[in-house]
């Protein structure tokens, strides 16, 4: 009877939380291995290791499917039989499996090890992403300079398209044998929502005014700063946003300020004049998160976490992450940081992770993940939506006083979040437009740089500075493509980090929608143990609950939903709005001469 069955599928699912949760410790722990020492001996390992336990899990999964689990009764014991029936691609056969491990391992080491040489001295030919071009790229003021920065590093990044090509074949065979009809499927599977796509592209709708508007205005700045070398209704050329990929455009900030006259200082430098050091940055971050009687980071953290770049010359994966090592003591982060303010709020976002990590380390391993992907980003960008307003810099002592210009000084820290927040929508939405047609067979070979540049152009209105052909491969200049990571999920994070942001300040009383005296980007939920425990609450949920409820423990509502950026950013949308008509500026761009042949 399904009772007798369903007491032998807990008798089972028992057994299989205790070998999962000691597999993905072993897996993790020679991931780690490899992204922090990239040698040979440690890719064998990591891949033996991996390819060992794609074998166990194959073994347990046969016997899990023998089980009638879509007619249990219990739905929690139902959710995590869903969960574990879906192989991925330990579905492949061992050789295959292999190949498409050592495949992107290899695409990660050829992107984490690409160096190029300096504009100024061609002998010098020692320049890693970071710090040295991310550096260029923040500070320079040279268009020459960042032209050949932003050239240079897609030279040495396009030479994994055949390893990519491969990739895409045997991730779609993967998932195919996971009866999903592409890898695009596949990941889209957890959303757990046949209309999500549908959701995303109407909240990129909702969006996109506000983005235009910052377009137009940031383009008219840039043009004031660099002359003809920016069209007046053209994309924006994509090497002069402070940015490798353009993503997010804060460092254009100084010289495209609203009113620069009552410019604030410069974050960065304070961090350095106050002796910052990594450490310190992090210890900083694990206050706010303590400060709402969220958890500290435990003991193994501090000894086994990398948060400075290693000087032993050592090769490593030095795109930050964070890791949960499944034994509920051993928690890490990897982040080769810089003593900058993006590093601090990087900080942030990483001990996000952590904090996630820790707030469900007693579920079921099955639910040892974010509601979805996009909570996962969203933690620790919550936090730093408080941390960042020069109230709450005030409170730490970054800053001895808050400015004085009221007014003027909102739109200037608006915008300088809005450069951060608001550009990176169309980017992290066209990273898996561009991902789910290559899975689909929708863009072949033949065309993945041109068609990449038609999002480019059409999505985030951006330019390449030179031409490009279908010799380049332009996405793998960017990590996530190169390493297997989906994107979506932060894009879903940038617009849900606002109504949790919203919720958490309500229930602080630092946000009231009637009351004009606290509006939403002036709210630090710092201290306030309240909005933590709710915080907290839906952290604990893990992946237990479908993200829906997750959403609605904290913000009462079920649905992802724009209204809680654009009220954050409501008072910079007007301020643009009458600038842009002010300066007679042109909305949006003409897409001009193809740069794609
Ligand atoms: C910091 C991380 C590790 Se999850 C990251 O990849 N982020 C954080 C924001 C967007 C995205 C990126 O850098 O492209
Ligand atoms: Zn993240």
């Amino acid at each position: 009877a399904i009772e007798e069955e369903e007491a032998r599928a807990r008798a089972f699912l028992k057994i299989l939380n205790e070998k999962t949760w000691t597999r993905n410790n072993k897996g993790t722990i020679a991931a780690w291995n490899y992204a922090s020492n990239i040698t040979d001996y440690n890719l064998k390992e990591q891949i033996r290791v991996s390819a060992e336990i794609a074998k166990e899990v194959k073994e347990d999964w046969k016997e899990l499917t023998k089980f009638n689990y879509n007619t249990f009764i219990d739905y929690d014991l139902r959710r995590q039989f869903k969960k574990y029936s879906i192989l991925g691609k330990a579905a492949l056969p061992d050789d295959k499996y292999v190949k498409l491990e050592k495949i992107v391992s290899d695409m990660e080491s050829a992107y984490a090890t690409a160096k190029i040489c300096s504009y100024h001295n061609k002998t010098d030919c020692s320049l890693s992403l970071e710090p040295e071009i991310t550096k260029i790229l923040t500070s320079s003021r040279d268009p020459e300079e960042l032209k050949h920065v932003w050239v240079e590093w897609r030279k040495k990044t396009k030479t994994v398209k055949p390893l990519f090509i491969d990739y895409v074949k045997y991730s779609n065979e993967a998932a195919r044998l996971n009866n999903f009809t592409s890898n695009t499927e596949y990941w889209l599977y957890d959303y757990e929502s046949p209309t999500f796509v549908d959701e995303i592209e109407k909240l990129w709708r909702q969006l996109k005014p506000l983005y235009l508007q910052l377009h137009a205005y940031v383009r008219h700045k840039l043009r004031q700063r660099y002359g003809e070398v920016v069209s007046e209704k053209g994309p924006i050329p994509a090497h002069l946003l402070g940015n490798m990929w353009a993503q997010t455009w804060g460092h254009v900030a100084d010289f495209t300020l609203p009113y620069p006259k009552v410019k604030g200082p410069n974050y960065s430098n304070l961090l350095a004049k106050q002796e910052y050091t990594p450490i310190k940055m992090f210890q900083e971050a694990e206050r706010f998160f303590v400060s709402l009687n969220l958890t500290e980071m435990p003991p193994l953290f501090w000894k086994n976490s990398i948060l400075e770049k290693p000087k032993d010359g050592r090769d490593l994966v030095c795109h930050a992450s964070a890791w949960d090592f499944y034994d509920q003591k051993d928690f890490r982060i990897k982040q080769c940081t810089d003593v900058t303010f993006e590093d601090f709020i990087t900080a942030h976002h990483e001990m996000g992770h952590i904090q996630y990590y820790l707030q469900y380390k007693s579920q079921p391993v099955a639910y040892r993940e974010g509601a979805n992907d996009g909570f996962h980003e969203a933690v620790g960008d919550v936090m730093a939506l408080s941390v960042a307003t020069s109230k709450h810099l005030k409170k730490i002592g970054l800053i001895d006083s808050e400015p004085a210009n009221k007014d003027q000084n909102d739109i200037n820290e608006l915008y300088q979040m809005g450069l951060d927040k608001i550009a990176f929508l169309p980017f992290a939405y066209l990273m898996d437009l561009w991902r789910w047609q290559v899975f689909d067979g929708k863009i072949t070979p033949e065309e993945y740089n041109c068609k990449w540049w038609d999002y480019r152009y059409n999505i985030q209105g951006i330019e390449p500075p030179v031409d490009r052909s279908e010799l380049d491969f332009d996405p793998a200049s960017k990590y996530h493509i190169v390493a297997d990571v989906p994107y979506l999920r932060y894009f879903i994070s940038y617009v849900i980090q606002f109504q949790f942001h919203r919720a958490a300040c309500e229930i602080a009383g630092e946000y009231d929608p009637n009351d004009l005296t606290k509006p939403l980007h002036k709210c630090d939920i710092y201290q306030n143990t309240k909005a933590g425990n709710a915080i907290g609450k839906m952290l604990q949920m893990g992946s237990s609950r479908p993200w829906r409820e997750a959403m609605e423990a904290l913000t009462g509502q079920q649905n992802m939903d724009a209204s809680g950026l654009l009220e954050y950013f409501r008072p910079l949308y007007k301020w643009l709005e009458t600038e842009n008509q002010k300066n007679n500026v042109y909305i949006g761009w003409k897409i001009c001469e193809k740069k794609c042949t």
